[in-house]
């Protein structure tokens, strides 16, 4: 049996590949015969009954714990329907039932958001005619209904990705923009998607063949359908419609939902080149394209699926669409991509490219494989012991294989730790049950592969524990993005053993870079790394010190008109290096530079 995961544990949508075997459904056994869940094997709908005497459980909970949690926790019995698993997380018909704590009193200054965690970030934008940041909603005009959502969502300030990529779409202009994980990217494209729609005043009208005016992509299910969930959210009350389209689920009522009209399309890509072949849908409106986490649907080998979505069929060529990618890493293939997608389009860098935020504490421990349940079991342990452990504080387990993830899930499970696991074997229904249990702090303990290292926002992940390293800097960078989100704290731990050995150089180069204190044992592997091998699995550092970069700049700096490019933010106090560089981008010669450039088909 294959050890290591293949394209379909990521939950790939490839409606090419042969249908899975039907098989029972696994049930952890602390939700079994316990009253808690009782699953779904005859189809009809199951039940999800109480756990009596919890009280006040709704009082003083953390942002975003209006989903599964927000309603009670389970002082009530709670029906669940298996048309529910078509779209996991679409509880928004009524905004209220949404994640919207108007209640929370962590919400009522800034939103829950630690935005001081994000003044000192560095900035780097390149392009030419960059639009200045703002620094607050009130300065941009997403128009009334949208400023509704963003106030009823309780974001009383953007964050640094929301500020500057914000003005940067709004102006029309393509976007490649990194950022960490955690800091706000949905909603940093999410509203000009949904502005743009509004001020266009189009109405989506029903019809066999859909055709939206705005498409965003992500690579996995469950991403997706958070995605739409965010997107119906900041939409709600505007008119706009938003459809969700991803495999797993019956394709029916996806394009059910499709015939009712479609203003924004949140897909999968092997699902929605379903739907294009099926000619339920056509792109030939499409003004606004959104990629999200567009590495990862390279790493999962959907390029051809996306090349051929974005190329091949009738979608408006990059300059007569809105082009945006968005992710906390950019490695260099996606860059490769970037050009042949986007027009004349701005760089932007919030924090270093592949960097991880210093909210997240990380902590690398030296365990043999052998060891590694045992010193789990102490791990968790000690957490139940100082009581960071359970519904407020769920931890995140990190396997390589989709058997590793059962097989750990089981063995918690029997030494008394309630564990369930999600990974790409499972069915969707199993997926969404996972992760629904997890979210609602039923089961606070989830072992995942690499399915859920993206994108995914959990509200109360207070630990990831990579139990098995990934194999590549990118995804642990990912993985531990799932805690220390939106300003919080959190804590990563990882299990290094000696075949970890190639990813040491890159490890500590993170971890310094985010004021970590790194292992001696750690820093002598990755100089024993790096003389064995060249660090191949480093790639996130793309021969720049910034990290990703924009790679377009070295043509510029071969010809010494660099003048485009601005670092904004903290590297000398005295220097506001924005209008600096809005100086230099408005002088002739760097003008002229920029044509230039342009005109070389850098851009
Ligand atoms: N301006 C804001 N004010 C308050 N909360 C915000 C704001 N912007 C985003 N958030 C919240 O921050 C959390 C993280 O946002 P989001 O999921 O968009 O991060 P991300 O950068 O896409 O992360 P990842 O790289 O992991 O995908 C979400 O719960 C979101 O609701």
């Amino acid at each position: 049996m294959p050890t290591t995961m293949t394209w379909s544990d990521y939950g790939a949508e490839s409606t090419y590949r042969p249908a899975r075997p039907t098989r029972p459904t696994y049930v952890p056994p602390h939700l079994r015969n316990n009253g808690v869940f009782v699953p779904n094997e005859s189809n009809q709908p199951g039940i999800r009954t109480a756990q009596l005497g919890r009280t006040g459980a709704s009082r003083g909970r953390g942002r975003g714990h209006g989903r599964g949690g927000g309603r009670g926790w389970f002082n009530q019995t709670e029906r669940w329907s298996p048309n529910q698993s078509n779209a996991p997380f679409d509880i928004s018909s009524k905004f209220d039932e949404l994640e919207v704590d108007h209640d929370d009193e962590a919400n009522t200054v800034s939103g829950s958001i630690n935005f001081e965690a994000y003044e000192d970030i560095p900035v780097q934008a390149s392009g030419s005619d960059i639009p200045p940041p703002v620094s607050s909603f009130a300065e941009i005009d997403l128009g009334e209904g949208l400023n509704r959502n963003i106030k009823r969502c309780n974001y009383v300030r953007p964050t640094p990705i929301q500020r500057y990529a914000i003005p940067i779409a709004m102006a029309g202009r393509d976007l490649m923009a990194c950022a960490q994980t955690g800091s706000g990217k949905t909603a940093a494209f999410c509203f000009p998607i949904i502005c743009g729609i509004l001020n266009r005043n189009h109405h989506s009208r029903p019809g066999q063949l859909a055709c939206p005016l705005s498409l965003i992509l992500s690579p996995t299910r469950e991403l997706t359908c958070q995605i739409h969930e965010e997107a119906r959210k900041f939409s709600s009350q505007t008119g706009v419609k938003i459809v969700v389209a991803y495999g797993g689920a019956p394709i029916s009522r996806q394009l059910q939902n499709l015939e009712r009209g479609v203003d924004i399309l949140v897909a999968t890509p092997g699902r929605l080149v379903d739907m294009i072949e099926r000619e339920r849908v056509s792109l030939r409106m499409v003004k606004y394209l959104a990629l999200d986490e567009a590495d990862r649907m390279l790493d999962m080998g959907f390029e051809p699926q996306i090349r051929k979505i974005v190329e091949q069929m009738d979608m408006p060529p990059s300059g007569a669409r809105q082009t945006m990618f968005f992710s906390a890493t950019f490695p260099n293939e996606i860059q490769r991509l970037a050009s042949d997608f986007l027009s004349n389009y701005i760089f932007l860098a919030v924090g270093r490219v592949g960097s991880s935020t210093d909210l997240i504490a990380q902590r690398v421990e030296f365990v043999q494989d052998t060891d590694k349940r045992h010193h789990l079991m102490n791990l968790l342990q000690g957490q139940r012991e100082n009581g960071t452990h359970g519904k407020f504080a769920l931890t995140l387990i990190f396997v390589e294989t989709k058997r590793g993830a059962d097989a750990l899930e089981r063995w918690l499970s029997m030494n008394g730790f309630p564990a369930i696991s999600i990974h790409g074997d499972k069915v969707q229904m199993e997926r969404e049950r996972a992760l629904n249990s997890f979210k609602n702090g039923t089961t606070p303990i989830l072992v995942a592969t690499d399915v859920a290292s993206r994108g995914l926002d959990v509200p109360h992940v207070a630990h990831v524990i990579n139990f098995d390293m990934p194999k590549d800097i990118d995804d642990y960078v990912h993985r531990i993005g799932r805690t220390g989100r939106a300003g919080k704290s959190g804590l990563a731990t990882a299990f290094f053993s000696d075949k970890n050995l190639p990813l040491a150089k890159a490890l500590v180069e993170l971890m310094q870079e985010a004021n970590q204190e790194v292992p001696h044992w750690l820093r002598n592997s990755a100089e024993r790394a790096s003389t064995i091998a060249s660090g191949g699995h480093a790639r996130r550092f793309g021969g720049s010190k910034f990290g990703g970069y924009d790679f377009r700049r070295d043509a510029y700096s071969e010809s010494e008109n660099n003048y485009y490019s601005s670092t904004y933010g903290n590297t000398d106090p005295n220097v506001d290096s924005y209008a600096a560089s809005s100086y230099a981008l408005s002088h002739p010669a760097a003008a002229a530079a920029c044509a230039n450039s342009y005109a070389s088909g850098w851009c």
